[in-house]
């Protein structure tokens, strides 16, 4: 059997580890509290989709909302990882969108009730090119942007998250085993906005990557 290449790691079949309200000023823009300890969700592998496909607007959401975040692919796994060793377990990185179904999510909220169909739906993870660990010296000091039809809506830099890469490696891995090509998407800064159908979304990671993708409904 050929070896799979972790640059391809979408194709894994691997979890989806999402950290939520990592950013003070995306979580005092959407009214949350400030979190003392990482708000964790999953998605499923059937979440991604790559450049050339579209983000589908699900069929039961009118409020779909854009989340640009940094995405961390483990590379060996372990449990209880220690924050010191946390790096070696980094293969790369990804630009990701957190694709949100507020108004379901916002449902769910007020109802005490799992976030699953707001934040788990088919193309709710778009992802960028895998970006080898060396472009990337400092998982801590990287600027995001994203505009929609050309229109900057989002910047935010990780040095704004309230939890780093290190420590979220080390929290997630002492509940949740991490496995090479796991995906682990880091929070998002202010400046989420809705989308609709015929929209085209722009991400990037400057000097690294940039990514786009359309909307479209089913
Ligand atoms: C409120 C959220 O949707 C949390 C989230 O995903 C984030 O990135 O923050
Ligand atoms: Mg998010």
């Amino acid at each position: 059997m050929a070896a799979r290449n972790i640059s391809r790691f979408w194709e894994w079949g691997r979890k989806i580890i999402c950290v939520g309200r990592n950013y003070a000023d995306h979580a005092k823009e959407l009214k949350n509290a400030i979190p003392t300890e990482p708000v964790l969700f999953l998605k499923p592998p059937s979440a991604y989709v790559r450049e050339g496909s579209p983000i589908l607007v699900p069929l039961y959401s009118s409020n779909l909302h854009h989340e640009v975040e940094l995405g961390v692919v483990i590379g060996k796994g372990g449990t209880a990882i220690p924050q010191s060793a946390a790096m070696e377990h980094v293969a790369g990185y990804a630009l990701c969108l957190d694709m949100t179904a507020r108004d379901i999510q916002d449902e769910c909220k007020s109802k005490g009730l799992p976030w699953t169909l707001a934040k788990a739906f088919n193309t709710s993870c778009p992802v960028s090119d895998f970006i080898p660990k060396d472009r990337i010296p400092d998982p801590g000091n990287v600027k995001l942007w994203l505009k929609v039809n050309d229109q900057l809506r989002q910047t935010g830099c990780t040095s704004q998250m309230i939890f780093s890469v290190p420590y979220l490696i080390s929290y997630i891995s002492e509940f949740i085993s991490l496995e090479e090509g796991d995906l682990i998407l880091t929070g998002t800064p202010k400046g989420v906005s809705a989308v609709q159908e015929h929209d085209e979304l722009q991400a990037g990671i400057e000097d690294v990557v940039a990514m786009n993708f359309k909307v479209e409904r089913h």
